[in-house]
């Protein structure tokens, strides 16, 4: 199930998602004391990130994540986790609890399985953005790539994978697609005609595997597709 907002520009639509967020992070702190909360990586995320820093919240209570990375130390230029410090742990962000995906002591594939341990218990998610690539992938849930079967499967009960991808010089580390779609509240960011597009095709297309963001769409909860051209 999705649910389309349609943003007459990106700097509402900007505004728009990083109100709706705290809002929600707000209620869940309410709630529960403590909120998590996943953001998307890529180039579509830094201006709702430095948005979203403007926020009065309790920020050293919300544990934050990527919701996929490259497995790279955090001053490549490459690292999501890099680039969510450097745009929204500033202003009120500033104490956020940002959480780390790499290690300089595990493989890839040891970290996946030490980060997945560590990260269950802060489900379910309270808050999840995410992005997706004009390839339909969202997270590192890339179309093609071996251990993506792994990642949208429900009864592997892993939080996250490993991924390789032909096309990728270094694995990534992913969310895997039940822990995603738990999520008490799901966001899409996407901007332009072309991902538009894009998304008007993964609605057509039954497989999963080829268009990984329809395992997000495949919740009771809808996915909140927040599109400005
Ligand atoms: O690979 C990724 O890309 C998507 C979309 O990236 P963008 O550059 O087109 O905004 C991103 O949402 C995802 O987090 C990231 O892993």
């Amino acid at each position: 199930m999705i649910d389309i907002v349609n943003y007459e520009e990106r700097q509402i639509q900007i505004i728009g998602l990083a109100n709706r967020v705290a809002d929600e992070l707000l209620r869940a702190l309410a709630a529960r004391g403590r909120a998590t909360l996943v953001v998307p990586g890529g180039t579509t995320s830094p201006d709702f990130l430095r948005e979203l820093s403007t926020k009065r919240l309790v920020w050293e209570k919300i544990d934050t994540f990527v919701c996929a990375d490259q497995f790279v130390p955090e001053s490549d230029a490459r690292s999501n986790v890099g680039m969510v410090r450097r745009e929204l742990l500033q202003n009120h962000a500033a104490k956020c609890n940002l959480h780390s995906f790499w290690s300089a002591y595990n493989s890839a594939q040891d970290q996946a399985l030490k980060l997945g341990r560590s990260i269950e218990q802060h489900l379910p998610i309270d808050v999840c953005v995410l992005g997706m690539g004009l390839d339909m992938h969202t997270a590192s849930l890339l179309p093609g790539a071996k251990d993506l079967q792994t990642a949208l499967r429900d009864e592997e009960r892993r939080n996250v994978v490993c991924i390789e991808a032909a096309n990728c010089a270094t694995p990534r580390l992913t969310l895997t697609a039940p822990s995603l779609r738990r999520a008490r509240n799901l966001h899409l960011l996407i901007t332009g005609r072309a991902k538009r597009m894009a998304l008007g095709r993964a609605l057509k297309i039954n497989s999963v595997k080829q268009a990984p963001i329809k395992a997000v769409m495949q919740v009771d909860n809808p996915l909140n597709v927040h599109f400005a051209a």
